[in-house]
């Protein structure tokens, strides 16, 4: 579910005209619904409400400052797994006590930054990164507290450069070395490790490697609490997968939560999740402009003012996003978005972006209502991974982002300009 529709023949976010904030924004630029963002993480919380979880939003998802404080206004906390994370975490008024930092590669200056403001805890994913965290803690003379993010070895059926579950990934602790893990740091002086921590991969579109996942690490908590270890907490991680192409294609997360809850109601531990693309993927679209058109050889290109520096997911996941027009005629005013559903009197084309690289498309081979020069596209569920894997590639400022309430809408991040692309350079 989310908040932009069709009415009286064009694309609404909420009660704004999408045609109206290209007109006065400019394109490209992404458009967020606050009304979405906020359904979405109140659908995660409630869904999981009998255990009471801690919901950690993912900031790599969408970081932008105004979206992280309205979700820490309705209470939510965060995931972050970079300085950077933490400090726009922090900026958007999140409260430390609600954030886990997790990632392979820690700093010794990010974990420090991190012990300072007295985050909830770290998810610890080598022992190497255990040693350092507790020295460092140490050196300091603070107490650190994590979580062991264990690789339950589960193949969460998603693309291969998103998959972090299984053997051979770079992430956490296999399963199996667990046990001898928590027994070799049982007595560190400086850092507390009271939980477990696990996500599978992202965008994840069936329940079973969550099942299979959760059962491995709840026997794993059993066996731990058997040799006399403490665990706190369990993190799930996050990955509910989002509706990119048709609206059932995703379960909705309420039926991830009726699977799992009961297999982790009335565990002595407290639960936590890492939603990002759930809460953040639906609650924008990318905006963007038809430039030209083209015929080379048997395609048709329809040339837009959006690139892959804007949107990468299309050509680095060969992910599928819907785009149709702002304005479609009357015969393409579809009530849904649906990708099976066929344009009347369309064409297929390559919908690409103005840079230098065959791999700049947005979509490829896509039936769509013929568009002209000046036309208004809207790709959608660009919420999450869009703005935030953006890039200057080819010297392009970064786009506009804008955020919708109600009937209102204000820029969230400005547009840059060419002196932003030189800010940092020193001659
Ligand atoms: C540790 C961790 N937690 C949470 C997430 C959020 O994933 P998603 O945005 O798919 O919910 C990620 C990214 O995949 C992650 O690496
Ligand atoms: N960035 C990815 C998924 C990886 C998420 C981070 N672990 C996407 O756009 O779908």
């Amino acid at each position: 579910m989310d908040f932009f529709n069709y009415k009286n023949g064009e694309l609404f976010c909420e009660g704004v005209p999408a045609a109206k904030i290209a007109a006065e924004v400019g394109t490209a630029c992404y458009v967020y619904s606050k009304a979405t963002l906020l359904h979405h993480y109140r659908q995660v919380a409630d869904s999981f409400k009998e255990l009471n979880p801690t919901v950690c939003y993912s900031v790599k998802s969408n970081g932008n400052i105004n979206l992280c404080k309205v979700l820490a206004e309705a209470g939510c906390g965060f995931d972050v797994t970079s300085g950077g994370e933490l400090f726009r975490a922090l900026a958007a008024g999140g409260d430390p006590k609600k954030m886990i930092y997790a990632g392979v590669g820690k700093t010794d200056d990010e974990i420090r930054d991190a012990i300072n403001v007295g985050i909830a805890a770290f998810n610890i994913e080598s022992e190497a990164e255990i040693e350092n965290i507790d020295r460092i803690a140490g050196e300091m003379g603070k107490k650190a507290i994590g979580a062991l993010r264990v690789n339950p070895d589960v193949d969460a059926k998603t693309h291969a450069k998103t998959t972090t579950g299984r053997k051979g990934n770079k992430f956490g602790v296999d399963i199996d070395r667990a046990e001898t893990f928590f027994e070799t740091y049982r007595n560190l002086k400086n850092l507390h490790v009271g939980g477990i921590h696990i996500h599978i991969g992202s965008p994840v579109y069936e329940v079973q490697p969550y099942i299979d996942a959760v059962a491995k690490v709840i026997e794993l908590i059993d066996t731990l609490t058997g040799r006399g270890h403490k665990i706190e907490w369990l993190d799930l991680g996050g990955g509910f997968a989002v509706n990119y192409k048709t609206p059932d294609q995703a379960l909705p997360v309420t039926e991830h939560a009726k699977a799992l809850v009961p297999m982790l109601k009335g565990k002595p531990y407290k639960i936590a999740l890492e939603p990002g693309r759930y809460i953040s993927g639906n609650s924008g679209i990318l905006l963007t402009k038809v430039l030209y058109r083209k015929v080379s050889g048997p395609k048709n290109f329809v040339i837009v003012d959006a690139g892959m520096n804007d949107l990468i997911r299309p050509t680095l996941y060969e992910s599928y996003h819907h785009v149709w027009p702002v304005k479609p005629d009357a015969k393409n005013l579809f009530p849904d978005r649906n990708a099976d559903r066929l344009p009347v009197d369309g064409e297929v084309v390559d919908v690409v972006g103005p840079i230098c690289e065959s791999g700049d498309y947005l979509a490829k081979d896509r039936s769509l209502p013929k568009t002209q020069r000046g036309d208004l596209l809207a790709v959608f569920t660009a919420g999450a991974y869009g703005f935030a894997m953006s890039s200057n590639y080819n010297n392009r400022p970064r786009i506009a982002e804008v955020l919708v309430d109600g009937s209102t809408y204000k820029i969230i991040r400005r547009r840059e300009t060419y002196e932003d692309l030189v800010a940092a350079e020193r001659i």
